[in-house]
């Protein structure tokens, strides 16, 4: 089974590091001419499939605004997982899960077991209740090749109070969540598959990255003010491990597939040179 960091990175290789968020917010039907309800969820979400999914590395649904049309919205969220993941899109569910033990147990088999109809690549989960009690999500990752992305400095402004705090042994809340997924990541190549999410939007981040050897998330560019040249600020020498994730600034220039598809091509030379890849 290969791991999702090792499908991460082909990914990556293949088609650029870029992250595009799903993200049908009200204003974005609006502006796409499309109703606010199913079908208009419906339409959109295949739009952007149609447009990116055989094109961009990872596809990241905000699954809160499927779920805002309930049940018909979450088959809406199953129908465009299985179609991103047949156009050959990694597909990273926002959904920020996190508990004791034992539910994470049954949100890790939700979402990273092949047999559910919620199967993706990867997740995102909360620490809030301690990073070892995501470890049902690490493991069933790993039995099946999945990745789970670990908050850890997220792009809000209200987050750098609780995750710049220190703990008692002197380091901030976001450097423990960060050296507890380098211990998980330790010796995996080409890369690890448990993420950290470091907004783009942060600035330094006082914390030490070096020893993380999984992927970076970075939200927070377009739409929050970030820029592709801010994530040299935010990771300095971990910008090869950087995935950049846009989600408004590019499904702004839709619906236009096509130009959705240049939208998605200029984000991902912006961060190529940034990141200063070939
Ligand atoms: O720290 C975080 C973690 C997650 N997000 C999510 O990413 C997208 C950002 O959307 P934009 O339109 O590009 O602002 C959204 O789904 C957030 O819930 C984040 O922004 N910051």
């Amino acid at each position: 089974m290969e791991s999702f960091g090792a499908r991460l990175h082909r990914a990556v290789g293949e088609r650029g590091p870029l992250c595009v968020g799903i993200d049908p917010h009200p204003a974005l039907l609006a502006r796409w001419g499309l109703a606010d309800d199913v079908d208009g969820l419906s339409h959109f979400a295949g739009t952007v499939v149609d447009a990116l999914g055989d094109r961009v590395a990872v596809v990241k649904p905000q699954s809160a605004f499927f779920e805002r049309f309930g049940s018909h919205g979450v088959a809406v969220l199953e129908s465009t997982i299985r179609q991103l993941r047949e156009r050959g899109a990694l597909v990273l569910l926002d959904v920020k899960r996190g508990d004791i033990g034992s539910t994470v147990q049954a949100y890790a088999s939700a979402y990273l077991n092949p047999s559910s109809p919620m199967h993706v690549d990867a997740i995102t989960a909360s620490p809030f209740l301690g990073v070892g009690s995501l470890a049902p999500m690490f493991e069933l990752a790993a039995e099946h090749g999945g990745g789970v992305f670990v908050l850890a400095l997220t792009s809000n402004p209200e987050g750098a109070s609780v995750q710049r705090a220190t703990t008692a042994d002197g380091r901030t809340v976001a450097q423990t969540v960060i050296d507890e997924i380098s211990q998980l990541n330790a010796g995996a190549e080409p890369l690890g598959s448990i993420g950290a999410v470091v907004g783009a939007t942060v600035g330094e981040t006082g914390c030490d990255l070096s020893a993380m050897n999984g992927p970076l998330l970075a939200p927070g560019l377009g739409a929050q003010g970030a820029t592709a040249a801010d994530l040299r600020v935010v990771f300095g020498s971990s910008l090869p491990a950087v995935l950049p994730s846009y989600s408004r600034e590019v499904l702004g220039a839709g619906p236009d597939p096509e130009a959705l598809r240049a939208a998605a091509d200029r984000a991902v030379v912006d961060c190529r040179a940034a990141l200063k890849l070939s």
